[in-house]
């Protein structure tokens, strides 16, 4: 056992980005490590409740400086629309003084980031390890470094052939289509940081994973998963609320659907996609926030719609506890946008798999799970991008049919990895392999 460090954490200002890093955090600290999370402050209400050990990690919260593009209150990817994450980015980056500052007083022996590029320089400077910590996963990682990555193929060298993009991908990566500044970012910081890790694992990634260390010449961690653990989950029980509505259907019959935290869908396609989730016949509950152009989700429902799915439907607009609602006895779908993280509690998961790819990492690990594993399945979209009604009640029926061939093959499937990835020791063996890595990181840093 390695002597006690101290890390700070500088996560992207997304929720999906900020509740891995805190597990992570949870992590360290329950091996007697202390944590510096810094979030914006607007975030610390939400995830002040995951922090399970509140003396050895502190939420530090920042004040996002003013910046072209920055709405006023905007602090969270949550806070823009799809196109225009940029400012966030701009934001961050300025905070570089308030960082370096806690550096010089704190002097922590670690600093995690995964976007802001000039983490390794600053702590070069300092003389404390940079640590690239990656949350998307290792099938968008790989793709990122792999050079003269086109649209229809996977990159020479790629090792999955199923992982490329194709066709009408070009209109939902906003990604790769429009953001190859944000590659360039990912790509500097990888390269040039003393520790890359991913939140992934061999059983899942292997291949890519080998790809990604002969890539970037480094050794590469793996952390797991990153999930809660699951008799303690957020540390707190199903909200009332849902948990008498779900009780009130029968086992494994109510579709759960939500599309994360960083992801507005224009009103059309949200009308649309109620009004394929009444199509189904089937009780659902989404999660979503409002859709572009609209203050709330009320006011963008189809006509009509409330009354006709009342006692069966809810749309809801706010945070609702995603994992624990998963959990609960009568949810058998998850339908979801493959963020990483929700993809991941779903494979944790019962529930049947149905994905609605928005973004280029969430196309590609949905191309390893429904074209690779066949743990899942998708809605297919036409050439412009849209997917129609009749679509996603037709794979959602594909899932939730008892005798759906298409369905059982991917239920058996799904069955088979769920108890790989939960089986004894997994996850936790992930989670202490990492973490003695680091301490041995932080040592020989120490000793040299
Ligand atoms: O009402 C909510 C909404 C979200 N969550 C949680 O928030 C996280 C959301 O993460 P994720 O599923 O990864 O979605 P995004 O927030 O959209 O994820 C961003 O970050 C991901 C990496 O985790 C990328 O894969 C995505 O492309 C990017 O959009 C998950 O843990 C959810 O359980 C809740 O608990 N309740």
């Amino acid at each position: 056992m390695g002597s006690k460090f101290h890390a700070f954490m500088y996560p992207w200002f997304g929720f999906g980005h900020m509740i891995p890093y805190l597990h992570l955090a949870n992590k360290l600290a329950e091996k007697g490590h202390t944590i510096t999370f810094f979030l914006p402050k607007k975030a610390h209400k939400q995830l002040q409740p995951l922090n399970l050990f509140p003396d050895s990690i502190v939420l530090e919260p920042l004040s996002l400086p003013p910046v072209d593009g920055l709405p006023f209150g905007a602090e969270t990817a949550s806070d823009l629309p799809n196109s225009t994450k940029k400012p966030i980015f701009l934001a961050m980056d300025l905070l570089r003084d308030q960082i370096e500052a806690k550096v010089r007083a704190l002097k922590p022996d670690l600093i995690f980031f995964d976007f802001v590029h000039w983490v390794p320089e600053m702590a070069k400077e300092f003389g404390i390890k940079s640590v690239n910590y990656q949350i998307i996963s290792a099938a968008c990682v790989a793709m990122v470094l792999a050079p003269s990555a086109e649209l229809g193929f996977p990159p020479p060298g790629y090792p999955l052939s199923k992982v490329a993009l194709r066709g009408h991908d070009a209109n939902v990566c906003s990604l790769f289509a429009n953001s190859h500044e944000l590659f360039g970012l990912i790509t500097k910081g990888l390269k040039n940081c003393d520790v890359v890790c991913i939140r992934t694992c061999v059983e899942l990634e292997g291949k890519l994973c080998g790809f990604i260390e002969r890539e970037c010449q480094k050794k590469l961690l793996l952390t797991g998963p990153m999930l809660p653990e699951p008799q303690n989950k957020s540390g707190k029980p199903l909200e009332d609320r849902w948990n008498h509505w779900l009780n009130g259907f029968e086992p494994g019959s109510v579709v759960f659907c939500a599309f994360g935290t960083q992801f507005f869908f224009e009103k059309d396609q949200f009308q649309e996609f109620c009004l394929g989730m009444e199509l189904t016949g089937l009780p659902f509950l989404i999660a979503v926030m409002p859709p572009k152009g609209s203050s709330t989700v009320q006011e963008a429902l189809p006509e009509g719609f409330e009354e006709r799915v009342k006692g069966r439907g809810i749309v809801w607009e706010g945070w609702v506890e995603q994992p624990l609602i998963l959990s609960h006895p009568s949810v058998g779908c998850f339908v979801n946008h493959c963020g990483f993280g929700s993809m991941w509690e779903s494979l944790v998961s019962d529930c049947q798999i149905v994905f609605i790819p928005q973004l280029a990492d969430q196309v590609l690990i949905t191309r390893l799970l429904t074209e690779e594993l066949q743990v899942s399945v998708k809605v297919q979209r036409e050439d412009s991008g849209w997917f129609s009604k009749e679509n996603l009640r037709d794979t959602v029926k594909s899932v939730m049919d008892r005798d759906s061939e298409i369905g059982n093959l991917v239920k058996r499937n799904h069955k088979k990895l769920k108890e790989t990835l939960v089986s004894p020791g997994l996850l936790s063996g992930y989670a202490d392999k990492f973490v003695e890595a680091l301490e041995n990181e932080v040592n020989n840093t120490k000793s040299s």
